[in-house]
């Protein structure tokens, strides 16, 4: 068995960035990691308090089952309002074992009128499933969580304005597409050490506790703590390499919809995390646009193949797709969301799932 080598990510600095004298070097800097590695570590976000995460994180997963399930997907407990956002359970006998938590903007302001035009799916109104507030320190959490999403959502805007920056466009070149209200997704994990393993979840020696895949969507920021286990494959390579852990750090890695914009420019490096026989706890942020977002724009100077690669053969390169509809149609892809999605169609909102 060879041993596994250890990943060396770029280190991009936000308080460096923040010096006039400095951005444009470091813009560039994220751009050639963005090019290259497709991972780095983004130091000094703005109001990022990991150890406050984290103690959210592990006082979320210790309530019991049933306090989860009350603020669980309909998916899981019929008597919930949401189908969308909300805790989901453990999957015994999948590869991935974890379970997870998810809030999108809590209190989103009015959607813009471009989104009322589309008539907004459903889903994305629902509002936050909070645990109640009698249990002790519920209070706390919802709080923390939603500085943590404000904190990553700006540390979020300001990547993209220094991949814009880089790149030589208006730093604003993407604004338009995260605001006011974007779908952003903020997830807690928590992947338990697990005793049976099911063999799909195996490769070779590797215990995986989350496949392999690429992140759909634009920026994701991930807290990993202190903990290891996050592995990347990068372009061209076959060899997985390990992230280390660089507690006070944001992980940075872009999604599929990102590198189509970028014409293939910028990499969605693909990743997993194997199981380190430690209980472990991870938070991605994932950075979307807004429901009426165009997302065929290509940036300036790119290749212009990039709306065919998002949206498939259909689209003409002057048709737009609007992110919202997009990912409507990609979850239908996911079983556990069809039959929900379907019974919409037929304008069932009351699906059994
Ligand atoms: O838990 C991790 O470190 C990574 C999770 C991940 O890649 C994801 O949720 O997309
Ligand atoms: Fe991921």
């Amino acid at each position: 068995m060879t041993s596994l080598e250890t990943a060396s990510l770029p280190i991009v600095d936000l308080q460096k960035a923040k010096d006039p004298a400095q951005r444009l070097a470091v813009a560039k800097q994220l751009v050639h990691a963005l090019e290259t590695v497709g991972f780095l570590f983004v130091d000094n976000a703005e109001g990022y308090e990991s150890e406050r995460l984290l103690n959210n994180a592990r006082w979320f997963f210790n309530l019991s089952e049933q306090e989860k399930l009350l603020v669980s997907r309909k998916l899981w407990n019929r008597e919930s309002r949401n189908y969308y956002r909300g805790y989901f359970p453990l999957q015994p006998g999948e590869v991935s074992f974890k379970e997870g938590f998810e809030i999108g903007q809590d209190n989103p302001s009015s959607s813009n009128s471009e989104s009322r035009s589309l008539s907004i799916h459903p889903f994305f109104t629902e509002a936050n499933l909070w645990p109640s507030t009698d249990t002790e320190g519920a209070h706390q959490f919802h709080q923390d969580l939603v500085e943590h999403y404000r904190v990553v959502r700006n540390c979020g805007a300001e990547i993209l304005r220094l991949v814009s920056l880089g790149c030589g466009l208006e730093e604003n070149w993407f604004e338009s597409l995260f605001f006011p209200d974007s779908l952003s997704t903020l997830r807690l994990l928590h992947y338990p050490v697990r005793g049976e393993v099911a063999d799909k979840a195996r490769d070779g020696n590797t215990v995986l506790c989350c496949s392999e895949h690429s992140d759909s969507g634009f920026v994701t920021l991930l807290s990993t703590f202190n903990y290891g286990g996050l592995q990347i494959l990068q372009d061209g390579s076959d060899e997985w390499t390990a992230v280390p852990s660089r507690p006070q750090s944001l992980v940075m890695n872009i999604g599929d919809m990102l590198s189509a914009m970028s014409g293939g420019r910028f990499k969605a490096t693909r990743h997993r995390v194997v199981d380190t026989r430690v209980d472990r706890f991870s938070v991605p942020f994932f950075f979307e646009p807004h429901y009426a977002a165009n997302i065929t724009r290509v940036m300036p100077s790119m290749s212009q193949q990039c709306a065919r690669e998002v949206t498939g053969d259909g689209a003409s390169e002057s048709a737009e797709c609007h992110y919202g509809p997009w990912l409507i149609e990609k979850m239908r892809s996911f079983a556990e969301y069809r039959e929900i999605l379907d019974s919409f169609t037929r304008g069932n909102t009351h699906a059994k799932a």
